[in-house]
């Protein structure tokens, strides 16, 4: 693998644009059955998603992964958001117990739209058997597996019947695989994605490293179809966890799936744990988004995110911030 690169070494280049307002750009996007306002999902952790959050966001029409961190709640969470009209879209993990749960809900018909098999090292037996045990109980949802870093996993788990893979281990913020392990896309997640999405027949989900409101743009000029988004979604008012106050100024925590935090325990560990400035609304970040990815079409010459994957790009390693910091 040559030539790589990440988010801050990539720069867009702008072809001539075809709106009069921004507001024409369209940001939209299909997953499945189904589409969304933006091509981004909250990350399925712990203190970024809780119920409330899945709901307004499947409410405002965003696309949500709920996590699978309180296993004893998510057929009732499914139950309730089939009551509701809603979607329901779940994760599981590849355990024993993860297999009878995919039974129960099939016995009780009750039928996620989408199920996201969520575990570190995605490209495994484990992960292969259980796409293949979703479809055979659940054959009309829509599988997401992952999460992977080269080209063989998505063609593997796209032949054992995945609908779409989740692409990025290590690139997080809370994350520390790649230090604990010196495996991962850590430092050059936006390459792995490019180099994948040249395998992919089906969506690829990008998954960790978005530092900026750019970096959706870049991914979806790799090959992205989603964005999955921890940090830049922490710290809202509306997030999980408790707010803190430390000199005046308001905190609140984000830590990794698989932290001591998460897991209870110091084994295995390769998560740390953040305090993150208060940021204010959920929803004043999801109009920002969509705002600046608007703009992000334009820029791309189009009026569909679809124009932003043809555009040209530049590398400029590590030099487009010019010292500045946000
Ligand atoms: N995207 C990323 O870069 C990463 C994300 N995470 C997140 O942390 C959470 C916990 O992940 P995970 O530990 O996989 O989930 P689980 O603790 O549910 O583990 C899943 C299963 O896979 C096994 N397993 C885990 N890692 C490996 C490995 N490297 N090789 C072989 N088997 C393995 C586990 O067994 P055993 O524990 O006995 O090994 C267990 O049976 C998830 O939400 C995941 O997304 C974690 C690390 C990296
Ligand atoms: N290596 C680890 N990765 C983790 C852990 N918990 C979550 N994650 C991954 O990070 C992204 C979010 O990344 P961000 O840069 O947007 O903050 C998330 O979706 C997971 O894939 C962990 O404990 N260790």
């Amino acid at each position: 693998m040559e030539n790589v690169f990440d988010y801050e070494d990539i720069q867009l280049i702008p072809a001539k644009c075809i709106v009069d307002s921004r507001s024409e750009c369209d940001t939209t996007v299909t997953l499945g059955n189904h589409t969304f306002k933006l091509p981004v999902v909250p990350a399925n952790m712990q203190t970024i998603i809780d119920e409330n959050i899945a709901r307004s966001l499947a409410e405002g029409g965003y696309f949500y992964i709920m996590h699978r961190f309180e296993p004893e709640t998510r057929k009732d969470f499914v139950k309730d958001m089939k009551d509701r009209g809603l979607l329901a879209s779940i994760s599981v993990g590849v355990k024993a117990e993860e297999y009878e749960f995919v039974q129960h809900l099939a016995e009780e018909e009750l039928v996620p739209e989408y199920i996201t098999i969520d575990i570190a090292h995605g490209h495994s037996n484990s992960v292969i058997e259980m796409i293949q045990h979703i479809k055979n109980h659940l054959p009309e949802t829509f599988v997401i597996a992952g999460n992977v870093g080269t080209p063989e996993a998505v063609r593997e788990l796209e032949n054992a019947g995945a609908d779409a893979t989740k692409v990025g281990i290590g690139p997080g913020k809370v994350c520390i695989t790649k230090l604990k392990t010196g495996f991962g896309t850590g430092g050059w997640q936006l390459a792995a994605l490019k180099w994948c999405g040249k395998a992919a027949s089906k969506p690829i989900i990008a998954d960790g490293g978005i530092r900026t409101h750019g970096d959706i743009a870049k991914s979806i000029r790799f090959g992205a179809s989603m964005v999955m988004i921890g940090s830049l979604f922490a710290g809202h008012e509306e997030s999980p966890g408790e707010t803190i106050e430390k000199d005046g100024i308001l905190y609140k925590e984000y830590f990794g799936s698989a932290s001591e935090y998460q897991k209870g325990e110091k084994k295995n560990v390769e998560g740390k744990k953040m305090m993150v400035p208060h940021k204010g609304s959920l929803k004043d970040t999801l109009v920002e988004m969509e705002q600046d990815l608007q703009s992000a079409i334009s820029y791309a010459g189009g009026t569909y995110i679809d124009a932003i994957r043809h555009v040209d790009y530049v590398v400029v390693k590590n030099s487009i911030m010019n010292g500045d910091h946000i």
